[in-house]
């Protein structure tokens, strides 16, 4: 099986917006339709803000969505650094998600042990014996050309023992995290970077061009979709790929 990759390129960060949530509404539905549930991950960073302004507007079966992580701080929940925090402020009450839809880190432990019983956490939703396959997994990019938590260099880019690995020396703040490993981001049936700023042209270009030095570069669902949805800033230079 070879990876189906889709580049659009639309104006601005709220076309981005946009065509992300129009994208996360049929993924739902046809999940919905499918298998009665929609497990999806998210990622943090700048994916938050366009979620929180994006979701409101999508029509979906939202008793039907389990939230998981593609990669989370290890911080406190009130912490600004913590992706559920963000979310937890920003959607609940907002779209009618229950804080229990969401699976979530225990922040209280030490990265390895939160990194463990986040795989006990997601076993519960997911077949025995195989990788969890996921409906979206919706993925962010560093400048550096990390995704997840899987930093450029970092070992933990070769697990493929684990489904979720702890990482405690991130070279971006907060350094404690845990992250979803590649062999279970490249089963799910749908990827999607979602990339704005002019600050991320120079690192699209060379993901595209598929260096697998970089983390983004290594996102290749197996059996799956690929989409990259760029604004006019971030893919100014895919025309010389
Ligand atoms: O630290 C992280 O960074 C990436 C990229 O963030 P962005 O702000 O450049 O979009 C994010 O996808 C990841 O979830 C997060 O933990």
């Amino acid at each position: 099986m070879s990876t189906n990759r889709v580049i659009t390129v639309v104006q601005s960060e709220d076309d981005v917006i946009q065509e992300l949530c129009d994208m996360i509404q049929i993924t739902a539905t046809n999940a919905i339709e499918k298998d009665d549930v929609f497990k999806i991950g998210l990622s943090g960073g700048s994916l938050t803000k366009f979620l929180t302004i994006g979701l409101q507007k999508i029509t979906t079966d939202w008793s039907k969505w389990i939230v998981f992580f593609c990669d989370e701080r290890v911080v406190p929940v009130e912490s600004a650094d913590s992706t559920y925090g963000i979310y937890k402020n920003s959607l609940i009450g907002v779209v009618p998600l229950d804080e229990d839809q969401f699976v979530k880190i225990d922040p209280h432990l030490p990265a390895e042990e939160a990194a463990k019983d986040y795989i006990q956490k997601m076993a519960v939703h997911f077949p025995p014996d195989c990788l969890p396959r996921f409906h979206l997994l919706l993925l962010g990019m560093g400048p550096d050309g990390h995704t997840c938590s899987l930093f450029p260099g970092h070992r933990i880019c070769d697990e493929t023992s684990v489904w979720v690995a702890p990482v405690t020396n991130a070279p971006k703040p907060p350094p404690s995290r845990i992250t979803l490993t590649f062999p279970v981001v490249n089963n799910a049936e749908c990827c999607i970077f979602a990339i704005t700023g002019a600050g991320k042209a120079e690192i699209v270009k060379r993901v595209l061009k598929e260096d697998e030095q970089l983390p983004a570069g290594r996102v290749k669902p197996t059996d799956g979709v690929l989409h990259w949805i760029l604004d006019s800033e971030a893919g100014a230079h895919i025309k010389d790929i």
